[in-house]
């Protein structure tokens, strides 16, 4: 083993994991059928099928087609929506769509009874949020796209002019979309290649696995890319993000992927698919052949046994959580009782550590309790809250109670700077 082997082998386990997956779907699923109605996805090779797993700490994992291009299509749409909430702010982009799963095809005519399309991921919905990007014409408006899909990238992605010109003489019903979104007041330019000009050539923006699990990884990390360290965008425009992917990312079969798999995700018809492990990876799949709903049939099914293998959904049950109280001293002669506190405080920790204080006050006589904060990552609102009060009402029975050991932004989070 040379020196240069070294740092891949440490992560060869997933990269293991991920080709045997791989090897195991694409023998389980051959059926699907490769988008045609826009003539030149036609060509793509029915049997490439790649993946590949960015964590937010930049490492990435992949097996088979991990690095063939394809065009990004569809799973442009919660990148641009996310630079429209960044640089718009989510209401004024919700006063032109909105956020329901609609239940049916990506292509659908929808409008709701405001007039405005049902979500930003469907086309009539996803050429809205084109269209609101801020520009002065149709080319300014997709190299804004462009540059802000490469940044999520963290790479300068190009353009595939045969996918993009095939699309542009064959996209009638999505001019008819941007049609009638602008006859309803929910198109923000009354010029409809103003729109759908850019849509297009944003969905033949080309990408690989490695660029969608970059990108995902950048909305799992709240905007920040994981290697070049770039805010793309605000935490807010990526929680928004990852809430319409959740309800919204799979067309008519939002449901049954929330059920299954459980992340939120983003689908093309190129056959790339994009999901999210918030807080700490982006996944990109790619295999062509897509299922009748239009996205990848290996790729849902590639995620699905992910998301069983890895335990990824969102919704699976966290078993023990370790307990937020390290240690508990009772320094008797001087009548102090510090408790060690660690990790992240949400709401069941902070009701952990208020429990074990009531108890530890009830069998000694301690009148002064130290909550020593030195090993806390994050205190969460709503631990905030239980922490104040407890201190608040601690002190009204006569015990005092004093933070130690915690940076001071940690300690005006929840009021306790004073009680130093
Ligand atoms: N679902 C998709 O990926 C559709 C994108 C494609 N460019 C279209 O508008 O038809």
């Amino acid at each position: 083993m040379s020196a240069d082997d070294r740092p891949r082998l440490l992560g060869a386990a997933v990269d293991r994991v991920l080709a045997e997956t791989l090897r195991e779907v694409a023998a389980d699923v051959t059926e699907g059928t490769v988008a045609d109605y826009i003539p030149e996805l036609a060509d793509a090779d029915r049997e490439a099928f790649g993946v590949t797993i960015a964590s937010v700490l930049g490492r990435s994992y992949g097996a088979g087609d991990a690095d063939a291009p394809f065009t990004i299509q569809s799973a442009s749409k919660p990148f641009v929506y996310a630079f429209a909430c960044e640089e718009l702010g989510a209401d004024a982009v919700h006063e032109r769509v909105g956020v329901e799963p609609s239940g049916e095809p990506f292509n659908a005519i929808s409008l709701d009874e405001r007039g405005r399309p049902e979500n930003p991921f469907i086309n009539a919905g996803a050429i809205v949020t084109t269209s609101l990007v801020p520009a002065a014409d149709a080319d300014e408006r997709f190299r804004r796209i462009r540059d802000a899909l490469s940044r999520f990238a963290g790479r300068e992605l190009d353009l595939d002019d045969d996918v993009h010109r095939s699309e542009a003489e064959t996209g009638h019903r999505n001019r008819a979309l941007a049609g009638l979104a602008l006859a309803a007041g929910s198109l923000a330019t009354d010029d409809v290649d103003a729109a759908t000009d850019p849509y297009f050539r944003q969905c033949a923006l080309r990408v690989t696995t490695a660029d969608l699990a970059l990108m995902g990884a950048t909305l799992a990390n709240g905007g920040v890319h994981p290697i070049t360290r770039d805010r793309v965008i605000g935490e807010r425009a990526a929680r928004d993000t990852l809430s319409v992917m959740a309800t919204c990312g799979m067309y008519d079969r939002s449901g049954a992927w929330a059920f299954r798999v459980g992340m939120p995700a983003k689908s093309g018809v190129g056959g790339g698919i994009v999901a999210v492990r918030p807080g700490e990876f982006g996944v990109g799949v790619y295999s062509p052949p897509l299922d009748e709903a239009g996205n990848s049939a290996r790729g849902v099914a590639m995620l699905e046994a992910l998301s069983d293998r890895f335990g990824l959904h969102m919704f699976d049950h966290i078993v023990e959580p370790v307990s937020p109280v390290a240690e508990v001293d009772v320094d008797a002669a001087a009548g102090t009782v510090t408790f060690d506190l660690r990790g992240e405080l949400d709401f069941i920790a902070a009701e952990q550590i208020v429990h074990d204080v009531g108890r530890v006050l009830e069998h000694t006589d301690a009148r002064v309790v130290r909550l020593d904060f030195g090993d806390v990552t994050v205190v969460a609102g709503i631990a905030e809250q239980l922490l104040g009060e407890t201190a608040a009402a601690a002190e009204a029975a006569g015990i005092e109670v004093h933070a130690v050991g915690a940076p001071d932004r940690v300690l005006e989070q929840f009021g306790l700077a004073d009680r130093r």
